[in-house]
Order: C-alpha cells, then sequence, then structure tokens
C-alpha cells in the first residue's frame, strides 16, 4: 500500500497534531466546563454537534434563543446556548433574574465577563484602567447631576450637527444615510459633554474616537470569536494594532488639554486660592477625582485620555444603533407619530419659555416612549445582564445545579421584551407611544410631571420612562450594574427627536429596513437612508 494515502502523511499528520493538542489543551485549561444536566439547544446528530453548533449561532443566534426561551425558560428552567465565541453561555429564565442581581460582584461579575468580551487585555493601557473604573462612577453621579446645566450645550451641539449633516433646504428632500449621520451627530454631541467646544468638532478627533469604536469591535470580532484560545496570547495582539492605532491618535488629540488642565486641577490642590475658570465635563471630573483622590499612576495623560476613550466607546456605538433604530421605527410608522412628538415638542418648548432645559426634557413623555419602544423591541440583541462566574468554588443556580468558575451567564433579554405575557398581544409590533399613553393619562388625572404628586402616581409614572429598567425591560441591564450613561442617553436622544420632529419632515418608509443578527447582536442597516426636508420655520 502506498505510503501517501497513510494518515502519517505530514500533510495531514501535523495539522491534525495541531488540532489534537489543541483540543488536549482545551480540556485541560477549561475551567467553565458545564454540567451535563443543562440542555443545549440548537444541537445536531453527528461529531462535533456543541462545536458545530456554536459555529451555527452566527447565523442563527435569534432562533436558538427564541427556541430555548420557549422551551426551557417558559418553563422557569436554564438552558445552554450556544456562541460564537465558543464560550457556552447559560441561559437563565426571567425569574432567576431577582437572583442573579443579588449575587455579589466577588461571585459573578460584570466586568470579568466585559474584559472578556471586548478582549481589553489586548488594548493596554484600557486593561489597567478597567482595574479601577471610577469613570464609571463619575458618569452615575456627575454626569447625571449636571444634566440640567449641560442641556443647553447639548441642544446647541444637536442644532448645529444636524443641520450641518441633514441640511437647511426647505425646498428639496435630501437623501441622509441614517447610521452614519447618528453616528457623527452623536459623537459631537456626546463629546461636548465629555471634552467640550472646540475638541467636540474637531473632525480629526471625533474621526479616531468613532474608527477606535469600529476597530475595537473589529478585534473582537477576530480575536474573540475566530482565534482559537491557544492562539490568541500569541498573535491577539496583532489583531489589536488598529485599536493601539487609533488609541493613540485619539490621545495625541486630547494630550494638550490634558496637560493644561493638570496643570490646573494640581495647582489648586496645592493652593487653594489659585483661581481659574473650570471648564464643567466629564474630562474635568475624571482629572479632578484622580488628583484628589486616585493613586499617583492615575494621573498619567495617557490613562486619563484611556478613560475618555473608553467611554466613548460605551457611549457611541450604543447610541447610535439606537438613534438609528428609533429613527427607522418612527419613520415606517403611522406619520400621525412625527405629529404627535412635534405637538408636545412645541407646547413644552413653549411653556419652557423657548429654551430647552432639564426640566422640557424630562416632560417629553412622547419622544420617551418612542425610544423605550425601540430599546424593547429591538434593543442592542438578544441576551443581557451577561456575567461571569468569579468565585473560585463556583456557584450554585436557584434550581441547585452547580456552576463551575468561569461559566458565563445571561437571561434572554430580547425575548422577554417581545413576550406577550409582559407586553400584552401587541408584544410584537412597535407602538410608540405604548408608554407615554398611561403617562398622559396621569397627567390629564392632575399627576403632571412638573407637579407634584402623590406617592403611588410619581412611582407609576416614573416606572414607564425610558431609563427605568425593570426585570422586563432590560436593554439598559437592571440592578445595581445597570448602565449609568442612561440618563445622559436618553436625554440626548429625546431631544434629538424633539428637533427633527419639529424642524424636519421625513418621508414615510413603505416598509422597515430590517436590522441584521450577527449571533445574538441585533444590527441596524447601515446603507439605510431617509429622505428628509427642512420644515418651513412657522410664523411667530
Ligand atoms: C442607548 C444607549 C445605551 C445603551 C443601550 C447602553 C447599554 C448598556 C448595558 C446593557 C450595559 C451593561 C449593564 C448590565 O449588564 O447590567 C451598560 C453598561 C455601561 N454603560 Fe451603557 N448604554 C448606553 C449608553 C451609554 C452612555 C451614553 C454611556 C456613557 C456616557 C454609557 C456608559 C456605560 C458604562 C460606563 C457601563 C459599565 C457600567 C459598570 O461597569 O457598572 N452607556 N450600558
Amino acid at each position: 500500500m502506498a505510503v501517501e494515502a497513510l494518515p502519517l502523511d505530514p500533510r495531514i499528520f501535523l495539522p491534525s497534531l495541531i488540532l489534537l493538542l489543541y483540543f488536549v489543551h482545551c480540556r485541560l485549561t477549561a475551567k467553565r466546563w458545564l454540567p451535563n444536566t443543562i440542555p443545549w439547544i440548537g444541537l445536531r446528530n453527528g461529531f462535533f454537534a456543541k462545536t458545530r453548533a456554536c459555529m451555527r449561532d452566527m447565523r442563527h443566534g435569534k432562533e436558538h434563543l427564541a427556541e430555548g426561551y420557549a422551551k426551557y425558560s417558559k418553563h422557569d428552567k436554564p438552558f445552554v446556548a450556544p456562541t460564537t465565541s465558543w464560550w457556552p453561555e447559560v441561559v437563565l429564565p426571567q425569574s432567576s433574574i431577582k437572583w442573579l442581581l443579588s449575587q455579589p460582584d466577588h461571585v459573578v461579575d460584570l466586568h470579568e465577563g466585559v474584559q472578556d468580551a471586548l478582549q481589553f487585555g489586548y488594548v493596554s493601557p484600557h486593561d489597567k484602567v478597567l482595574e479601577n473604573p471610577f469613570h464609571d462612577d463619575i458618569v452615575r453621579r456627575d454626569l447625571k447631576r449636571n444634566l440640567g446645566v449641560m442641556t443647553p450645550a447639548v441642544f446647541d451641539e444637536l442644532e448645529a450637527s444636524v443641520d450641518e449633516l441633514w441640511g437647511t433646504d426647505t425646498e428639496n428632500w435630501k437623501e441622509i444615510p441614517v447610521y452614519d449621520t447618528s453616528q457623527r451627530i452623536i459623537a459631537r454631541t456626546t463629546n461636548r459633554t465629555f471634552v467640550g467646544l472646540p475638541l467636540c468638532r474637531d473632525a480629526s478627533y471625533l474621526h479616531s474616537a468613532t474608527k477606535f469604536a469600529n476597530a475595537m469591535l473589529l478585534q473582537v470580532g477576530v480575536t474573540r470569536f475566530l482565534l482559537p484560545a491557544l492562539l490568541k496570547p500569541l498573535i491577539g495582539h496583532f489583531f489589536a494594532i488598529p485599536c493601539h492605532f487609533r488609541d493613540w491618535q485619539f490621545s495625541r488629540h486630547l494630550a494638550p488639554m490634558i496637560h493644561a488642565r493638570l496643570r490646573d486641577v494640581e495647582r489648586k490642590e496645592r493652593d487653594p486660592s489659585y483661581t481659574y475658570k473650570e471648564p464643567n465635563d466629564l474630562l474635568q471630573w475624571i482629572i479632578k477625582y484622580a488628583v484628589t483622590k486616585g493613586e499617583p499612576h492615575d494621573r498619567k495623560p495617557r490613562y486619563l485620555a484611556s478613560r475618555i476613550c473608553i467611554m466613548n466607546f460605551a457611549a457611541l456605538h450604543t447610541s447610535t444603533v439606537t438613534t438609528t433604530n428609533a429613527l427607522l421605527d418612527l419613520a415606517a410608522a403611522d406619520p400621525a407619530c412625527w405629529a404627535s412628538i412635534r405637538e408636545e415638542a412645541e407646547r413644552v418648548f413653549r411653556d419652557e419659555g423657548g429654551v430647552w432645559t432639564g426640566s422640557g426634557v424630562a416632560r417629553l413623555a412622547r419622544a420617551d416612549s418612542a425610544v423605550r419602544e425601540t430599546l424593547r423591541l429591538t434593543g442592542l440583541g438578544g441576551r443581557g445582564l451577561v456575567r461571569e462566574v468569579v468565585a473560585p468554588g463556583g456557584v450554585t443556580l436557584p434550581d441547585g445545579t452547580h456552576l463551575p468558575l468561569g461559566a458565563r451567564l445571561s437571561v434572554p433579554s430580547g425575548e422577554i421584551q417581545r413576550d406577550p405575557a409582559f407586553y400584552g398581544a401587541t408584544a410584537n409590533e412597535y407602538d410608540a407611544f405604548r408608554f407615554s399613553r398611561a403617562r398622559e393619562a396621569l397627567a390629564e388625572r392632575g399627576d403632571s410631571d412638573d407637579a407634584p404628586t402623590s406617592g403611588t402616581t410619581r412611582r407609576e409614572d416614573h416606572a414607564l420612562t425610558m431609563v427605568t429598567t425593570s426585570d422586563t425591560f432590560l436593554t439598559f441591564g437592571h440592578g445595581r450594574r445597570a448602565c449609568p450613561g442612561r440618563f445622559f442617553a436618553s436625554h440626548e436622544i429625546k431631544l434629538l427627536l424633539a428637533y427633527v420632529a419639529t424642524h424636519y419632515d421625513v418621508q414615510r418608509l413603505a416598509t422597515r429596513p430590517p436590522n441584521v443578527w450577527i449571533s445574538s447582536s441585533c444590527i441596524p442597516p447601515a446603507t439605510a437612508v431617509l429622505s428628509v426636508r427642512r420644515r418651513q420655520p412657522k410664523e411667530a
């Protein structure tokens, strides 16, 4: 028999040996083998059934979750979902959310999950900065507290960027790429509150911020989803080169501002009588914290820039996707929806004396409801509350199943948010004012947003706003780790809708261009366009 036909042929033998060693390595180093008692979804008969299910998840992630939800979650049982990261996830039923959120961070952690999900280990110095993410608390506390003060600046930036990108021609319709223009508007407006004028309008700075976010998503795609674990330490850094490059560009733009501000803050720290014109933005709050409460290395300009870069990453993609989805949903809905948002925006603007204020934005119940409905129906994807078991001894689920250290947990947020059991017979339909009808009814009863209300009605009303998370509304997460930037995101996107409604006509879309599902991520169509035309200014 010819020797070439035997598997000892080096062309077959070597790849087989590498594959074998790889599987042995995975077996030996795995810290997250899940108990066989939890059923898998998406399995088909044959060899490597679980590996093939993970590969199929790229195209069938949504169906996998729908199947698991119907078969197991609805019966209060967990299931294992294959994922494209080759790291199967235990998807808990809705009834276990309370249990999941009650676990302390040293048992079940969000950051471990995020660190891995974003492969931050390959994008230094962000991994160091994330060891003490004090910027999260600054967003949670200072950004939220300053929303009212910052409203005129946010509006100014929205107005300037929408006018520039959507045009001001009142005669002719203009086709605008929704995703692209939303990304630019969000990047400018968000950075107005992060670093202020004039940097928030610097095209090159914004380019590096958005390109960093895109490079991160690409890096995650390759390193997390395609590279086998054994090869990650060897070539993971190679695929992170575009992120390093964008990050370097980003830091270079910020460096002069950081140096100047550091000098002022440090001098003020040494000499309280020193006075200077202090900016009021995220960068300033971060520098002040680093100087007054941080470790010496927190003052490094490179680290300070890294925190702003990470915040851009957290804010830009999420808010752009939400804005794009909200605009497409409204454009495909009954035009009466735009008219209704317009009527409310004009009324509130008039009542507030012709300027946008924090309390005015808080009264935009219809815009708020339309965005909440988009977040409910489309969100960012199918899974939420992604956590990792970090307790060395693992954790025991409410049904008694024990999960090892390193196991990944989540909940089927997309399915929960489209379940008629929680949202009625129209759960799968877009209903822009699903949440504001009740709010407006409360207001009509006399319990308006701006008037003091009884405890009960205030709570009822609050339960229906965009930022209120619950165990049936999970797009911002839920519990103590819920997105700290959601108050800002809500403010920004509502104001944008109010501005668009009052200043533009948007041609109705015959059908809503469908989003694309990649694994469990739901991505709006990048090429969708809207036809818009500036409205004639109203007679004074
Ligand atoms: C519509 C826009 C947004 C959506 C849908 C969104 C969604 C989320 C989600 C799902 C989480 C994880 C929560 C959990 O698993 O419990 C999160 C975390 C986070 N988000 Fe957002 N986000 C948005 C906008 C923003 C903005 C504008 C900022 C910053 C200004 C921001 C900053 C953060 C930060 C810092 C975390 C990590 C919190 C922690 O580690 O405790 N997000 N966001």
